[in-house]
């Protein structure tokens, strides 16, 4: 038997040569469940299984592409190049291609994203006018995606009163209106959304017996990587599918479900034993990824859920360090204390920086670390937030490559067909929207036969419609015949968007012509790429397919290899780095306060930690603020549950007595931030014109983890004692000070008096810094 094989342990041998049958394997997180798929692969192809027949899914294209390397290092590059692999949305976007016509759509239909979507639902909304601070945007596209992923199409929902009902409550009684406007928009510009490539693939394997039995025979193993976060959507294809053959393999945790808010559904994991009932289930209970720490302290969080398949997870792997538990004074200190710390272990330990990992619950917690690590020059990339591909100038040169490839495409339309400007003003699309709405036609129909429909536009714009209509036409026949690059560059150019970006002289306008040059230099890469494949595609058709498919993960490229990871907990699922901080451990941050009002969304809350904390190899680090700005507020904050729900003796806590302390509002930071400041008096601060002064610091023994059971301290003990202070006159060279931005810090020299006395202070986790003493909120830090 091939070496490979030999790099599993025997419950996993079990599940890779157990090839025939319908199979499951449910499973804690660092099992092995990844790895079982991958060899499970290279297994069928060593057994002489095609490599066309084996379809694998996996949770983001990056996960594929690092199979694919995997299984390629065993089994040789060629057979491994034709694997299907790729997330649900790029398989059948695939399948879609080759036989969406029989849905009535081009074969080079357009991907609409998320914000794509957006628009055209904000635009119904307006056109029918409605109320969009009832309407809001984002629930109806919440909803209409909902639906489409549990298959209730526009005339399904006609048949569901309690569906009409739920939105008549929700005060959104024109939803089905709306569902049924959106269709049709996006049908007649030849577009789906991403929930549109599931459920036209259910569709098609539906309503077409022949389509269906063809890719059944194609596919006659079929295996899915975190199945616990499939929706009901992709729960029937999968089902379709291997209907014929039952090879069908589906790995998963239950633990780790996090998905359950976009329509995931644990119940698929119940739904596979009841289809299958003589399926094989597998058990992989050893972790390899983390310490016995980590492993331990994780099993000790997801045992408070209550609703959970039993599972024992170990590990062999070594004691490790205790989990670190942090507290800041702020977030800007929290982002300062976790880039020193990074800093120190990059140092100290020549860890790469792309060891460590931070993950937050929300986006926009990111700040405050880009911040710090701007500040110390670590290099980083975030995950997620606005990428590359969502930028302005590059989703505008793109709108120039979709319209030219599908005419039909009104999202692109609307985006270029006056930028660079040429005259063409929003009355006039107004009209073209207007009458294309009333032909039923897309609004490229009707630009292009502008002379027979009663537009009541005029005759020079008319001839500026048909010129851009006639430019974008030569385009798409360049595209039949040249690369993707060729084609692209020359639309670049000729197009008028070079030269409209390249008059912007702001750093801002010379970044995006960087950007435009960026986008260019990726597309040259693909379509030298797809020229040394044997039976590649170097077509502009076939980079827009790529590019519309990308996840978030997937955005890659090789510069950013060594770098600090940021990203959200949702994206961190089935990844591993050696060092993980979890940061904002806050109530209502982490849980969310959307979330703790029911036990499910609280336990879905509790997986979630559950998935950051089992990132972890080596270390896991979990920080939390004093206080934190958000909405524009700052806001006292307590200690998340979770920390207190680990068991205590695998937490080392370092919770340095600050005590309670004035807060000062915005202007006063700004204030201090900037020596020749304003005077801004004294306790008019943010929180209702209240004064709120500075407690008493409590006299507190060294820091040492809590007995048994003891709670952390919360914020409000914290200031329930002690009476109001001001800023201490003894301050001299050398007292520990305490700043509600910057952190614990050394006093190294007074200056000046009374109202103008300055302190430089060495802050150990921001640096030194020059503070007016008037408006710097210190206090003296309590000795240890
Ligand atoms: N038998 C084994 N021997 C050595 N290392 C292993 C073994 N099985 C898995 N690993 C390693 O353990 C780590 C975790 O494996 P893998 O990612 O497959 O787990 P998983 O169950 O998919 O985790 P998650 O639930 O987070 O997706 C990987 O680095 C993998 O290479
Ligand atoms: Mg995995």
């Amino acid at each position: 038997m091939s070496s490979y094989i030999d790099q599993l342990n025997d419950a996993q041998k079990q599940a890779v040569l157990a090839t025939e049958g319908p199979m499951m394997v449910i499973a804690g997180a660092g099992s092995g469940k990844t790895r079982v798929l991958t060899y499970r692969i290279a297994h069928l192809m060593e057994k002489g299984v095609d490599s066309f027949q084996i379809l694998s899914l996996t949770f983001t294209n990056k996960a594929a592409r690092e199979m694919k390397e995997r299984i390629a290092s065993i089994v040789g590059e060629s057979e491994a190049k034709n694997l299907w692999m790729g997330t649900f949305h790029s398989v059948f976007a695939r399948i879609l291609r080759i036989e969406g016509d029989k849905l009535g759509y081009p074969s080079n239909f357009t991907i609409y994203d998320s914000e794509d979507s957006l628009k055209v639902i904000s635009s119904l909304i307006k056109e029918n006018n409605l109320d969009k601070d009832i309407y809001k945007p984002k629930s109806v596209q919440g909803r209409i995606s909902s639906y489409k992923n549990n298959l209730i199409t526009p005339k399904a929902y006609q048949n569901r009163p309690d569906l009409q009902e739920n939105d008549a409550t929700a005060r959104m009684p024109m939803i089905g209106q709306l569902y049924t406007a959106y269709t049709e928009r996006c049908f007649r510009a030849g577009a789906m959304d991403f929930d549109d490539l599931l459920l036209k693939t259910n569709e098609l394997l539906h309503r077409f017996p022949d389509v269906l039995a063809k890719y059944q025979e194609r596919f006659k193993y079929i295996l899915v990587d975190e199945y616990q976060d499939t929706n009901h959507s992709q729960y029937l294809i999968v089902k379709a599918l291997a209907s014929r053959f039952e090879n069908v393999c589906v790995v998963g945790d239950d633990a780790q479900s996090i998905y359950a808010f976009r329509g995931a559904n644990i119940r698929n994991i119940l739904n596979f034993q009841k289809d299958y009932p003589d399926a094989k289930i597998f058990k992989l209970e050893q972790n390899y990824r983390s310490t016995q720490n980590i492993v331990e302290a994780a099993n000790s969080i997801i045992a408070k859920n209550r609703d959970q398949l039993e599972k024992n997870v170990w590990t062999s792997n070594d004691k490790g360090e205790q989990i670190v538990v942090h507290k800041a004074v702020s977030d800007s200190d929290e982002g300062n204390w976790v880039a020193s710390n990074i800093f120190e272990s990059h140092q100290n330990n020549h860890e790469p920086w792309s060891s460590f990992c931070i993950l937050y619950r929300t986006n926009s917690q990111s700040r405050a670390f880009e911040d710090a690590f701007r500040k110390r020059n670590i290099p980083y990339r975030i995950y997620g937030g606005l990428s590359f591909y969502q930028r302005k100038e590059i989703k505008d040169l793109m709108a120039y490559f979709r319209l030219a490839i599908n005419n039909s495409d009104e999202e692109a339309f609307r985006r270029v067909i006056n930028y660079p400007a040429r005259g063409i003003g929003q009355t006039t699309m107004d009209r073209l929207i207007n009458v294309a709405n009333s032909q039923e036609k897309s609004i490229w129909d009707i630009a292009e036969n502008i002379y027979l429909y009663p537009t009541g536009i005029n005759k020079p714009t008319q001839q500026r419609i048909l010129d851009f209509v006639e430019r974008i036409k030569s385009y798409g026949v360049l595209a039949q015949k040249h690369d993707a690059f060729d084609v692209a560059a020359h639309i670049a150019k000729t197009s008028g968007l070079i030269k409209a970006m390249s008059e912007d002289k702001t750093p801002e306008g010379v970044t995006r012509t960087e950007n435009i040059q960026e986008l260019l230099n990726g597309i040259k890469d693909f379509s030298e790429e797809q020229k040394q494949i044997e039976d590649g595609d170097a077509t502009l058709a076939y980079y827009l397919q790529d590019i519309a498919l990308l996840t978030d993960a997937d955005k890659d490229n090789p510069e950013d290899m060594n770098k600090v990871n940021l990203m959200t907990i949702h994206l961190a699922k089935g990844l591993e780095f050696p060092y993980v901080y979890i940061v904002g451990m806050e109530e209502n941050l982490f849980p969310s306060m959307m979330s703790m009002n029911t036990r499910s969304d609280l336990e879905e809350e509790r997986r979630l930690f559950y998935v950051a904390l089992t990132r972890a190899e080596k270390r896991a680090y979990l920080t939390y603020a004093h206080v934190r700005y958000r909405w524009g507020k700052l806001i006292d904050c307590e200690p998340s549950r979770f920390i207190e729900e680990i068991d205590e003796r695998f937490l080392d806590i370092r919770v340095p007595e600050f005590g309670g302390f004035y807060s000062p509002p915005d202007e006063v930071k700004a204030a201090f931030d900037s020596p020749q400041s304003r005077t801004v008096s004294r306790g008019n601060d943010s929180f209702g014109g209240k004064p709120r002064f500075m407690k008493k610091q409590q006299e507190q023994k060294p820091i040492v983890p809590p007995k048994k059971h003891q709670k952390l301290k919360t914020v409000s003990e914290m200031n329930d004692s002690g009476e109001a202070s001001n800023v201490p006159d003894d301050l001299e060279k050398g007292t520990r000070v305490i700043h509600d931005r910057f952190g614990l810090g050394t006093v190294k020299e007074i200056t000046g008096s009374g109202a103008d006395r300055k302190a430089i202070i060495f802050f150990d986790n921001a640096g030194e810094k020059r503070l007016l003493l008037k408006f710097a909120k210190l206090q003296k830090a309590r000795k240890s």
